[in-house]
């Protein structure tokens, strides 16, 4: 049976390119800030900008009306995402917006496609390290042109984790974030790391260079593409009470391999977190 999806994900590598140039091209000139959820979530007129970029040559190739979108810039002014059984589009244009403020070089364009709500291909593009990293289902994860795997230590005590602080500053919160990664460190690992978007720290679980990467509080165009990056370097995606992934539900743990998930997991103390389509 023909591919349906090749020339699909063919195009995604493309447009994921062509949206990291015009990041490292806006980054080159006074970047106007704005916020959305907390004075430390931070949007700019390139993040909106770079999103019509993506989507508007997505509905030139494949038809206004033939796919349906989730993108954190057009989505979060109408509210919750509802995720159908139709081929869906869940783009992130910029993750890591804060680091792109700040001149911090970890900027990852993220485009997922999800068909009857399975993740079918994700690309994620770390555009100032022209990093490409992409996955489908069944068919093996790639950085660049060569094939990445998850480490193969299982050894906690040897592993380095990845988590980050989020945008919240609610106290509750920020509390049980520290309180967790002082757990993390005790354990003892080698190190907790953050690159500062979901969407890299998932490709650094998938090329082996860390064991793992939880967070609570990141939404589904964060971590779509890095899930289906992971999955198919060997890795393992779960939920951070170890149940099942669930992409709308805000959280998500990633790692190597499911005893270092577990590991992980046991020093995770979980907040709630709203989730992306409004469910309860
Ligand atoms: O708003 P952005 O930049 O698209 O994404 C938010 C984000 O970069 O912030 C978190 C750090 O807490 C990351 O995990 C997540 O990807
Ligand atoms: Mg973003």
């Amino acid at each position: 049976m023909a591919d349906p999806w090749i020339e699909a994900y063919t195009f995604a590598v493309e447009i994921a390119k062509k949206a990291g140039a015009e990041i490292r091209k806006a980054s080159e000139s006074e970047i106007k800030i704005s916020t959305k959820s907390s004075t430390v979530d931070l949007v700019t007129a390139t993040d909106v900008r770079v999103e019509k970029i993506i989507i508007g040559a997505l509905k030139e190739k494949f038809g206004e009306d033939v796919h349906c979108f989730i993108g954190e810039e057009s989505i979060s002014k109408k509210g919750a995402c509802i995720l159908t059984d139709e081929p869906t589009w869940i783009i992130d244009p910029v993750d890591g917006t804060t680091n792109f403020v700040h001149g911090f070089p970890f900027v990852a364009v993220s485009i997922a496609f999800v068909v009857k709500k399975e993740l079918e291909f994700g690309v994620v593009y770390s555009c100032f390290e022209d990093k490409l990293y992409k996955g489908r289902k069944g068919q093996g994860a790639y950085c660049d042109e060569e094939s990445i795997q998850v480490s193969d230590n299982i050894d906690i005590n040897k592993s380095v984790i990845i988590s980050e602080f989020g945008t919240d500053r609610t106290p509750s919160k920020v509390k049980k974030i520290c309180s967790t990664m002082e757990r993390i460190l005790k354990i003892p690992v080698h190190g907790i790391r953050g690159t500062g978007t979901a969407a890299t720290n998932m490709c650094m679980v998938a090329c082996g260079a860390v064991e793992a990467f939880f967070e609570i509080g990141i939404h589904c165009w964060d971590v779509a593409a890095g899930a289906v990056i992971v999955q198919e370097a060997g890795g393992v995606v779960c939920d951070v009470d170890g149940g099942p992934f669930d992409l709308m539900s805000r959280r998500m743990m990633c790692a190597n391999h499911i005893d270092i998930a577990n590991r992980v997991i046991k020093e995770i103390e979980i907040f709630p977190s709203e989730r992306d389509d409004g469910q309860d």
